[in-house]
């Protein structure tokens, strides 16, 4: 494996696609190998982009625009970072540098990958039809009439969610007929691309769920300690690992995860999200990248998920990783409107084994994760309240 010199003509060149939190730990991993790191998102001065050598803004959901910045900026490897990118051309521009062109470019893990994941039909369809997977019951819906009988066939409670959105934009837990329409006004206007589509899913009454961190890299396939996490609205607010599970269910966890990320292909780091009750595993969804949950492998792991990523895509080794302990982390959302500000910041980390991301981002327009706290304890609870107690130590104000 060979790695040039960063501004130099033998740099070897990175775009994100998505320059959020995520993106920011990934740029930062990839600056240590001296890689030059370019950052592109919709909004300027996202997180990423205060961390890389250049930074672009641009409608990501735009193909010739990805098309233009991928023609000015040359990059060996693209690495999307979000879900809302024009993946038909990435799915171009792969076939494109397999026929010879644009010097050997890959796309992580593969254009497939970031174009099945985009929209929930895609990987639904693929885990629970062509892998018969186990998955929650289904329906995919256009209109009210179809999502009303939809609803009906899958049966109360269960849970609708745009085809396109994340972080629970647009996703409704029914509970009566009452809840059928709000639920569907809500879903029409939360999503990503506007009103369309919608999945209505039977509610999986589950134990506890899991992602499980699966790294698909030159030598093979690794596994992270599966990590438990707690999500209020569709998203995450605490996560921690490792989770404990029945040897049955980690190993069923581990093969359905296997059966997806060898399908989706390429290298990298996935996220694959789990229901678990007692042995039974249900398939939810997979990103196709480091996940929002993951967060806590910063202080977890002694490579985090953003090291394994960055290594896995640059084809270098990942001959373990170790997992150093009970180790818990919290969200920090910021509500309102304004540019944010820390007070408290030294009371957070009074205590020994506590950490913080802030993340830089430059606004808040309603409800944004804007910040992380890690902690370690002496077991999972103990790791967690030290992670709650520190965000809570911590005001957020929107200037
Ligand atoms: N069918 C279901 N049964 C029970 N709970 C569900 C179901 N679908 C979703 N949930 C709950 O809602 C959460 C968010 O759902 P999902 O991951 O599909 O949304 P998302 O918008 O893609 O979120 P993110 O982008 O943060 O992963 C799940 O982690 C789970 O807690
Ligand atoms: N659950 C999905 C998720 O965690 N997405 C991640 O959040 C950031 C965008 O934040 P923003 O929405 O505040 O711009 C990005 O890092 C993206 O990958
Ligand atoms: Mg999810």
């Amino acid at each position: 494996m060979r790695l040039g010199t960063p501004l130099s003509p033998s740099a070897t060149r990175v775009l994100l696609l998505g320059s959020g939190e995520l993106g920011k730990e990934v740029a930062l991993e990839l600056q240590r190998f001296g890689v030059e790191v370019i950052a592109a998102d919709r909004y300027a001065n996202a997180p990423a982009m205060q961390v890389s050598h250049r930074a672009h803004v641009l409608d990501m959901l735009d193909g010739a625009a990805i098309r233009a910045l991928i023609e000015k900026e040359q990059p060996h490897i693209v690495v999307p970072e979000i879900e809302a990118i024009h993946t038909a051309t990435l799915v171009e521009i792969e076939r494109e540098a397999a026929n010879g062109a644009r010097g050997g470019l890959r796309v992580i893990p593969t254009a497939r990958a970031a174009r099945l994941t985009m929209d929930r039909e895609g990987i639904r369809r693929l885990a629970a039809e062509t892998l018969g997977l186990p998955t929650s019951p289904y329906r995919f819906v256009d209109t009210f009439e179809d999502y009303a009988d939809a609803v009906r066939a899958v049966g109360l409670p269960c849970v609708v969610k745009p085809v396109m959105s994340s972080s629970g934009k647009g996703q409704s837990t029914l509970r009566s007929d009452a809840d059928i329409r709000p639920a569907w006004d809500y879903a029409q206007t939360g999503g990503r691309a506007g009103a369309g589509r919608v999945i209505v899913e039977g509610f999986i009454d589950f134990e506890y769920e899991i992602t499980l961190l699966t790294v698909r890299h030159a030598a093979g396939t690794a596994f992270c300690e599966p990590i438990g996490h707690l999500q209020r609205d569709g998203d995450y607010r605490e996560s921690w690992q490792p989770q404990a599970m029945s040897q049955r269910a980690l190993e069923r966890a581990q093969d359905i995860a296997r059966a997806v990320t060898d399908d989706l292909g390429g290298w990298g780091v996935f996220g694959v999200e789990l229901f678990v009750r007692g042995d039974e595993v249900w398939f939810s969804e997979v990103s196709p990248r480091p996940h929002d949950t993951g967060l806590v492998t910063l202080a977890s792991q002694d490579l985090s998920q953003f090291a394994l990523h960055a290594r896995a895509i640059l084809g270098l080794p990942i001959p373990a990783i170790r997992q150093l302990g009970p180790t818990a982390s919290c969200a920090m959302l910021a509500v309102g409107h304004g540019v944010p500000v820390f007070d408290g910041v030294e009371n957070a980390l009074k205590q020994a084994d506590t950490a913080l991301r802030l993340f830089g981002k430059p606004r808040v327009e309603g409800h944004r994760r804007v910040g992380v706290t890690l902690a370690r304890g002496t077991d999972i609870e103990d790791a967690r309240s030290r992670a709650r107690d520190a965000a809570a130590a911590i005001t957020i104000s929107l200037e």
